[in-house]
């Protein structure tokens, strides 16, 4: 029997319950609509409204999709040893853990998370007089060559699905559809694979702790068993997001929530457990340079409009986030209201 320990029990109002709403869901996006407007129009009501949506015919192949989906069962498969052996630590934010905290409650899941680019420059440290940067790459492990082959061909297919909607997202926003572009010319985009092992008290603890994603936005990947859970914007209800064969969960991350100067909403969304079945999941998280300087978009703010957000840089935020997640912290973990005006 396993035991599940005191760090993963939630406090009681956070805990899930034992029914979901499944009723109503979150759009349904067909990308292989060819009327850009009707596209942007579509994704500027999901992104204001849910802040998550599903996308279909996205362009990327089933079997890209299928390949890394078999690789990180593989990998999570592997004994404890040889996945420790490529552990991520409190300063290098890549490779295997199982540990993470999402509010300082342990989540019951294990993580792979993957540069996706060869590597990453990041600032070392959480501290604002620390300028010090490294830059990071992936540890793949030697028994199972095809996991990098399958996160590096499917990195090169989501990234063009990102770019795409980041075009709609700026398109329905009223600016110019390539407005948003050049803060992608260096990422620092991660992938994450989420695995999550049957949970003996699924009602006291969560798979992944409510949060909401710090980056641009949030491509993901959810297998059939079903968990994710986002939270209802007009009544703060959780509802259960239904798993669709080979559909994309995209959403509004902080960052676009910030530029958008509260139009779009990074909602808050976690991942249940289930006592029977493990789940798998596959985050790809589109994130701009280190050095990104975040704030309100000129073209959003006006005299009626002010920003609502202070500016802060990108990289130290994420290694700030980072830290908290590698380890149970007794300080709240960073949140862009801490930047509201
Ligand atoms: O596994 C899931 O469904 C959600 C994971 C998630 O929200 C994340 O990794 O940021
Ligand atoms: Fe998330």
């Amino acid at each position: 029997m396993v035991e599940v320990g005191r760090e993963f029990i939630l406090p009681p109002e956070h805990r899930p319950k034992p029914e979901t709403i499944d009723a109503d869901n979150i759009p349904l996006i067909d990308l292989s609509e060819r009327d850009s407007e009707i596209l942007a129009a579509e994704i500027g009501k999901a992104c204001k409204n849910w802040g998550f949506f599903q996308v279909i015919n996205h362009g990327v192949p089933s079997k890209c999709r299928e390949k890394i989906e078999s690789a990180s069962r593989k990998f999570f498969s592997l004994p404890k040893e040889e996945k420790k052996e490529v552990s991520r630590d409190e300063i290098n934010p890549y490779g295997y853990y199982d540990s993470e905290h999402t509010k300082n409650v342990r989540d019951w899941k294990e993580i792979l998370d993957c540069s996706a680019q060869s590597s990453t420059i990041l600032p070392t440290s959480h501290l604002l007089h620390d300028t010090e940067l490294k830059e990071f790459g992936n540890k793949w492990p030697t028994s199972l060559p095809e996991l990098r082959e399958a996160v590096e061909e499917f990195v090169v297919e989501v990234e063009k699905v990102a770019l795409k909607l980041v075009e709609l997202v700026a398109m329905s926003l009223g600016l110019r559809r390539d407005r948003l572009n050049a803060y992608f010319n260096d990422q620092s985009s991660r992938v994450k694979l989420n695995y999550y092992p049957p949970c003996p008290l699924p009602h006291l603890a969560l798979g992944t702790g409510r949060h909401k994603d710090g980056g641009a936005l949030t491509i993901l990947a959810q297998d059939s068993v079903g968990g994710l859970e986002v939270k209802r914007q007009t009544d703060g209800e959780w509802i259960l997001v239904k798993p669709i064969d080979d559909a994309y969960i995209i959403n509004v991350g902080d960052m676009i929530q910030v530029w958008s100067n509260d139009k779009y909403k990074s909602i808050e969304h976690r991942a249940t457990v289930n006592s029977e079945k493990e789940r798998f999941s596959i985050a790809f998280f589109f994130n701009p340079a280190h050095y990104t300087w975040v704030e309100p978009l000129d073209e959003l703010v006006s005299e009626e409009n002010p920003p609502r957000y202070r500016g802060y840089n990108w990289g130290k935020f994420i290694v700030t986030r980072n830290r908290g997640n590698f380890k149970k912290l007794h300080v709240k973990n960073i949140q862009i209201s801490d930047f509201r005006i």
